[in-house]
């Protein structure tokens, strides 16, 4: 896909990977951007601070809480009357911590399909749209690595597999949507300091974890992400870890076609 002139809606998006990726995408020729996230005081001033150093008119904030139907609905409406159209979703918004596990789910699991759902009615040739592009952020805790925070690591799973599912040729020849999964690994923002946390009051020694990791920065990932906007074919998982150029996962083949 070249990203040149697209529209893109990133969820999570006043924060870590989520504006990381909102900057990447417009650095490499997205048209605009719509930033949506729950938190609408640091949404506005990062909104700023993109329209200023990419243009006014290519980013705009839209609160959204991933969770409520509505809140998505009408973000993807505003998206497609502000910008003209709908190319690239990247569902990012998530949270951790095991202790607001039903708010987890909400958000890292159902946030994830009703953002795909949606972006397969706006940009589903089936609907009439273009076809597109859908990114869904899990993590590599996904793919079995192991955190404090186990139904965290559920969710995670649930993203690669869902993501891998809603692929499935009968269903991907009639929407011409690609559905892309990224696995990030440990990224500087304020999740990773959450699990650092979560580690000490569990007794665990964190530089012995973080012995396994080099940490890697926000914009690491979102490189990631356009590079498997740009080369991942549907159905695809990748993995953005230790610093590393994104990898794509081989998983067992339990059928052949
Ligand atoms: N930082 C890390 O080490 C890793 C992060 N991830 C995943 O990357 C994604 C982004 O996380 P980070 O950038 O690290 O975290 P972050 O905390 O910097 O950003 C998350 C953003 O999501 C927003 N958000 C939370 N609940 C929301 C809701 N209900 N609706 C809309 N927005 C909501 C927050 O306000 C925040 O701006 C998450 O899905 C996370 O699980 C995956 C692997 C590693
Ligand atoms: C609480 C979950 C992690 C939140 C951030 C995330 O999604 C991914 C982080 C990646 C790595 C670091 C997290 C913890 C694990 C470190 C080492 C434990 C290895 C144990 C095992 O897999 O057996």
């Amino acid at each position: 896909m070249d990203l040149n002139g697209k529209v893109a809606i990133v969820t999570g998006a006043a924060n870590g990977i989520g504006l990381a990726t909102v900057k990447h995408l417009l650095k490499n020729g997205a048209k605009g951007v719509a930033m949506c996230d729950i938190d609408s005081q640091n949404g506005e001033e990062a909104a700023l601070l993109v329209t200023k150093e990419y243009g006014e008119d290519r980013a705009i904030f839209i609160k959204t809480d991933v969770t409520e139907q509505q809140d998505l609905e009408d973000a993807f409406r505003k998206t497609k009357e502000t910008f003209g159209s709908i190319d690239i979703v990247v569902n990012n918004a998530g949270i951790v911590g095991d202790y607001r596990w039903e708010r987890e789910i909400k958000i890292n699991v159902e946030g994830v399909v009703r953002g795909t759902q949606l972006a397969l009615e706006y940009m589903g040739k089936h609907k009439g749209g273009e076809g597109g592009a859908v990114v869904n952020v899990a993590s590599v805790a996904g793919l079995g690595l192991k955190s404090a925070c186990p139904v965290y690591d559920g969710t995670k799973f649930f993203v690669v597999g869902y993501s891998q599912a809603i692929s499935f040729p009968p269903l991907d020849k009639s929407h011409g949507v690609r559905v892309l999964c990224i696995c990030p690994g440990f990224t500087d923002t304020p999740i990773a300091t959450g699990v650092l946390n979560a580690y000490e009051n569990l007794k665990v020694d964190t530089k012995e974890i973080m012995s396994y990791f080099t940490m890697q920065q926000p914009d690491h990932v979102a490189e990631g992400i356009v590079h498997i906007l740009r080369e991942g074919a549907t159905g695809t998982v990748w993995v953005s870890n230790n610093c590393q150029p994104v990898y794509q996962v081989d998983f067992p083949e339990l059928v052949k076609p």
